[in-house]
């Protein structure tokens, strides 16, 4: 705000007299004012509107000017107050200071007294305006929850800032481990519903039977086992946000009924007869790319559109730069701390394998692969040949295929032959040669070759079976969601009819 401009009043001053007075001194200053003369007139005001300074009489006819002064700055922070006291009331003053006032007046006071509180407030107000202009400006390296200043991570905290206060439907999709409930608690926390509760609901690990009540709740004696009423995640969240986790993984014929709910915020407990009305903001999540749900029938069309309204992508971590060294190094201070461990960083050589390594599984792999290391070693530096062989054997294969490559590019360049088409025949060549002599050693002893789906399934039911059936658990160890398995289980079914 520029302080020559005009700026707004709001002066609560329950003299008339000394309201007529002060209000022209504040007009004197460029000041736009409105003059009331009741604590609970200036709460009314205040609802309406929100002027840049309150000047504030501390003694009120109806309420003490230090409960306005609260109410103030719980709920419109960006209001600078200005306190008016009497004579031998200093220390009222002083504590209003202390509980956020800017400055306060002795009656009686002059006009020139009162420019220089005022024009000190403005400037102070310019000043704060101006440091967050500037900090909203900077990548934030954190972020709700999240860590990373990468710009596809400023983008997804843009967006949040945007969306949060609204109440349309978010649809976050992203990889698995990228975030996706982090993002969700984050569009929740940073939004006027923040007071209000986040219930979480995962669409894919619920048993279909029992998901309807899960969402709606039930009542006493609906089924077997219902023994008492009980709340649904709608009931739960009103004034809040419902997190609706792997959306996709939804059965079609509760679709329809999550539908006319979002469409209405009204719906039904199982076995009751009676309609209920809540005030929910829906966010929902998946790791599947939806609109290729709703292609294959798997996904109501219309409920994507209802849904999908203000659409946020997570970028998987391999995009994200210089973000995946940001994390790992949060990861490495978090875990020695829990581990009692000392370690200080990274070699340069397991840093340029962790900046390489395509992360698959993301976040939560990260932070499973950092866990490890801290767990199993004991040391300062975090060498390379600490690092778990999947991410030392990708950069080897990775440099492996670079080599061959580069020998094309070499003998091209030898025989002047620059072209891109011979350039990627030349690769396409290197490859099928090679491909050639895997596929003659392959068959020379094919008859123990199991294909690649039966390996998984053994390896995925063994986890589960160690995990005393508790498939979350298995998933969390094997460092996929819990809905990868529900769908691998799903294909398997299908591969085996086949
Ligand atoms: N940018 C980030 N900064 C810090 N921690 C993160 C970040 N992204 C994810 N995490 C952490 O990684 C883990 C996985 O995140 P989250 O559960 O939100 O992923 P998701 O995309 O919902 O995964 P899934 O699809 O498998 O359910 C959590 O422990 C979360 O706190």
């Amino acid at each position: 705000m520029d302080i020559a401009s005009s700026f707004t009043t709001l002066l609560v001053e329950d003299s008339m007299s000394l309201g007529a007075l002060y209000t022209e001194y504040l007009r004197t200053e460029g000041a736009r004012v409105t003059h009331v003369n009741h604590g609970s007139d200036a709460l009314n005001e205040l609802k309406r509107w929100q002027p840049d300074l309150l000047v504030l009489d501390i003694q009120l006819p109806d309420m003490s000017g230090m409960d306005i002064l609260e109410i103030v700055q719980s709920e419109y922070p960006d209001v600078t107050v200005i306190m008016i006291t009497a004579h031998g009331s200093i220390d009222i003053a002083v504590d209003a200071m202390r509980s956020g006032a800017f400055d306060f007046l002795i009656k009686p006071f002059d006009a020139k007294r009162l420019s220089i509180t005022v024009r000190n407030a403005l400037k102070q107000r310019q000043l704060v305006n101006l440091v967050a202009k500037y900090e909203s400006s900077l990548p934030k390296p954190h972020y709700m929850g999240f860590i990373g200043e990468s710009l596809a991570m400023q983008t997804v905290y843009k967006t949040i800032d945007c969306v949060a206060s609204s109440k349309a439907s978010a649809f976050i999709i992203g990889e698995s481990g990228t975030g996706k409930e982090v993002c969700a608690h984050a569009i929740h926390n940073a939004g006027n519903r923040s007071d209000g509760p986040f219930v979480a609901l995962n669409c894919a690990s619920i048993p279909k039977d029992l998901i309807e009540s899960e969402i709606f709740g039930h009542t006493k004696g609906a089924f077997t086992g219902a023994i008492a009423n009980r709340d649904g995640a709608a009931t739960r969240a009103h004034k809040g946000t419902l997190f609706l986790d792997e959306i996709c993984e939804m059965d079609l014929e509760l679709q329809s009924k999550l539908l006319r709910f979002i469409q209405t915020g009204v719906f039904q407990r199982v076995g009751a007869t009676k309609e209920e009305k809540v005030d929910v903001r829906f966010v929902s999540a998946t790791n599947r790319m939806p609109w290729d749900e709703v292609k294959a029938g798997r996904f109501r069309e219309d409920l994507f559109y209802r849904l999908h309204v203000i659409p946020i992508e997570l970028p998987p971590l391999r995009m994200r730069g210089k973000d995946i060294l940001l994390l790992a190094s949060s990861l490495l201070k978090e875990y020695n701390k829990e581990e009692g461990k000392t370690f200080k960083g990274f070699s340069p050589e397991a840093k340029q394998c962790l900046k390489s390594y395509p992360w698959p599984g993301n976040v939560r792999q990260l932070q499973n692969v950092i866990r490890q290391i801290v767990v199993l070693n004991d040391s300062e530096t975090i060498e390379i040949d600490m690092l778990p062989i999947q991410l030392t054997s990708t950069s080897a294969i990775k440099s492996e295929v670079a080599k061959p490559q580069a020998a094309v590019v070499k003998s091209q360049s030898l025989r002047g032959d620059s072209d891109a088409s011979s350039f990627l025949d030349g690769i396409e060549r290197a490859a099928f040669s090679g491909s050639e002599q895997y596929a003659k050693s392959a068959n020379e002893k094919s008859d123990d070759i199991v294909p690649l789906w039966k390996t998984e399934k053994q390896t995925i039911e063994n986890a589960i079976a160690r995990c005393d059936g508790n498939v979350p658990k298995a998933a969390a160890l094997l460092d996929i969601s819990a809905s990868t398995i529900y769908r691998k289980r799903q294909s398997w079914d299908e591969l085996e009819k086949a």
